[in-house]
């Protein structure tokens, strides 16, 4: 380019292509929101809640989303999670856009590159530990050996392996969440969106499951959002996020 003449680096400069926005995006933010708004429709009144919100999460980057109750912390991760569509703006998985993608496409992305915990484990009370880890990776069309030793190498590092064979009913909350932590590994997901995550737990146990998910975020390389009321936990994450008249603001 610099030993181009001047007026053919202009006709250079004015032929360019714009680039694609999903171009501009670093390989490492997994977790990408461009200007997405998202109201609701209240009584016949529109409700805005997320009103050009922008967050980017990188590689290995746990963020912590802080905001008080009604300020949109769910409508976020919905959105995120590709379990609402926005009224406008975009989401990226993975450096993909995915207001493009139809029903089925957003589901399987939301099935092999998206992991959620919930403050409630939601594991399925008829299986075992293990069995909770498999089945997503089966409906993922994993086979069932190769499901099995993922499984049970997430749960050794998870360190509740040794309940593996145990129902949800029979473990502790610590265990419970350390478990629904490593379903939500079951696929590999590149995202990990997780609301509460230790919002069920005493304070010891709270401690030693964020570490788990600290640790996993770090080794795994995956782009985690984590809404918490727990300023504590908050602080210990790389960054706080929260959210003032629909948009996201660093703390
Ligand atoms: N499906 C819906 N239809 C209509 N309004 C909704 C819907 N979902 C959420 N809202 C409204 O949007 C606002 C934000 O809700 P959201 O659940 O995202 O807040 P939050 O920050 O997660 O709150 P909390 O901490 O209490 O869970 C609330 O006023 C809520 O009533």
């Amino acid at each position: 380019m610099n030993d181009l003449p001047t007026d053919e680096m202009k006709t250079v400069e004015n032929t360019q292509p714009a680039l694609e926005e999903s171009r501009l995006i670093a390989n490492d933010e997994l977790l990408v929101l461009r200007d997405v708004q998202r109201s609701y429709i209240q009584a016949d009144n529109e409700l805005p809640i997320l009103v050009g919100a922008n967050l980017s999460v990188k590689a290995g980057e746990m963020v912590a989303l802080v905001a008080p109750s009604g300020a949109g912390k769910s409508t976020l991760l919905h959105v995120a999670g590709l379990l609402e569509r926005p009224n406008g703006g975009e989401v990226y998985i993975a450096g993909k856009p995915q207001s493009g993608a139809v029903d089925r496409a957003r589901t399987v992305t939301r099935r092999d590159e998206i992991g959620f915990v919930y403050q409630f484990h939601h594991l399925l009370a008829e299986f075992s530990a293990l069995e909770n880890v498999v089945l997503p990776q089966l409906i993922s069309g994993a086979n069932k050996s190769e499901a099995e030793s993922r499984a049970l190498e997430l749960l050794k590092y998870m360190r509740v392996d040794h309940r593996a064979a145990h129902r949800p009913a029979e473990l502790s909350g610590g265990e419970q969440q350390r478990v629904a932590i490593a379903r939500a590994m079951a696929n590999g997901p590149r995202v990990l969106l997780a609301d509460e995550p230790t919002g069920n737990l005493d304070p010891t146990t709270s401690d030693y499951v964020f570490k788990a998910l600290n640790s996993l975020v770090k080794q795994s390389g995956i782009s985690a959002l984590v809404a918490t009321h727990n300023l504590f936990l908050a602080e210990r994450m790389d960054r706080q996020i929260t959210l003032v008249d629909g948009k996201v603001v660093e703390i």
